[in-house]
């Protein structure tokens, strides 16, 4: 039995399972051991994990797998965190190119590498399901206003509409949103972890541009949004069809380091 050593970090409160395999002795398409690593009750416990790994032409490639075990779509506030354990690791200093499941990102960091801004992919597709709108910033979001979102059950509204035939074969991202004057109040369902977490990054960045898109908005928009893990700010450019230099801020902190044994 050997030892893995990891890392853990969040961003907004997404919490993950990061380890450093540039030298890629871990294989990790084993979808068991990542849920087990992930386990809130029998390991590290995590939203997520992610591979820090080798990549031509580029600092590193991040590989992610959800907490269920299944490599997913992007993930924003995984990536900021990821950019933070690259500094950490002194791979890159205050900027970055790196490769991820949805093509590059360029991001930036703070000196002391607990801000991270990263750049996200640009879109150009919104659609409209009912009164939600659905579209894509590197995995696929379904955004709903509504109010009294303080008291909303997020785990059995989210789980049914993720679950709900049209979406359930590829599965949904499902984001309640409250305008609140000066910021946005956003709470996640999120695939793949199959529950409620406390920020989703690509999630606030769907909720930005989904309600630039209601409001008509035109120019650069900046959104402050609140979510239950803290706060977080999108950035883009729209023509009121196109979104593009799209960024997602917000802090990304590490939490602990440790090894656990792989069985
Ligand atoms: N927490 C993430 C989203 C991770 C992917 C998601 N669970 C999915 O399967 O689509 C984020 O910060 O973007």
């Amino acid at each position: 039995m050997s030892d893995l050593h990891f890392y853990k970090y969040q961003g907004a409160g997404n919490d993950f399972i990061l380890i450093d395999n540039r030298d890629n002795v871990v294989n990790h398409q084993q979808p068991e051991l990542i849920a087990a690593l992930c386990n809130r009750r029998f390991g590290i416990g995590a939203d997520g994990i992610m591979f820090l790994q080798q990549k031509e032409g580029y600092d590193f490639e991040m590989v992610y797998y959800n907490a269920d075990g299944k490599p997913s779509s992007m993930c924003g506030n995984g990536g900021r965190c990821i950019v933070a354990f690259a500094k950490h690791l002194n791979i890159i200093h205050d900027e970055t190119n790196f490769l991820a499941v949805d093509g590059p990102h360029y991001a930036k960091i703070s000196e002391d590498g607990s801000w991270v801004s990263l750049q996200m992919i640009d879109v150009s597709k919104v659609d409209s399901d009912k009164d939600a709108l659905v579209l894509n910033t590197g995995s696929p979001h379904y955004v709903a206003c509504t109010s009294g979102l303080a008291d909303k059950n997020v785990y059995t509204e989210g789980r049914t509409i993720r679950n709900s035939e049209k979406y359930k074969e590829e599965g949904i991202n499902v984001n309640f949103v409250e305008d609140q004057g000066d910021h946005y109040f956003v709470r996640t369902y999120e695939r793949g972890v199959e529950d409620e977490t406390y920020a989703c990054g690509t999630g606030v960045t769907a909720v930005a541009i989904a309600m630039a898109k209601r409001k008509g908005l035109t120019g650069d928009v900046s959104t402050a949004i609140k979510v239950l893990g803290g706060d977080l700010n999108v950035k883009f450019h729209t023509d009121g069809l196109r979104y593009t230099s799209v960024f997602l801020e917000g802090p990304a902190e590490f939490v602990f380091e440790g090894n656990i044994p792989l069985k």
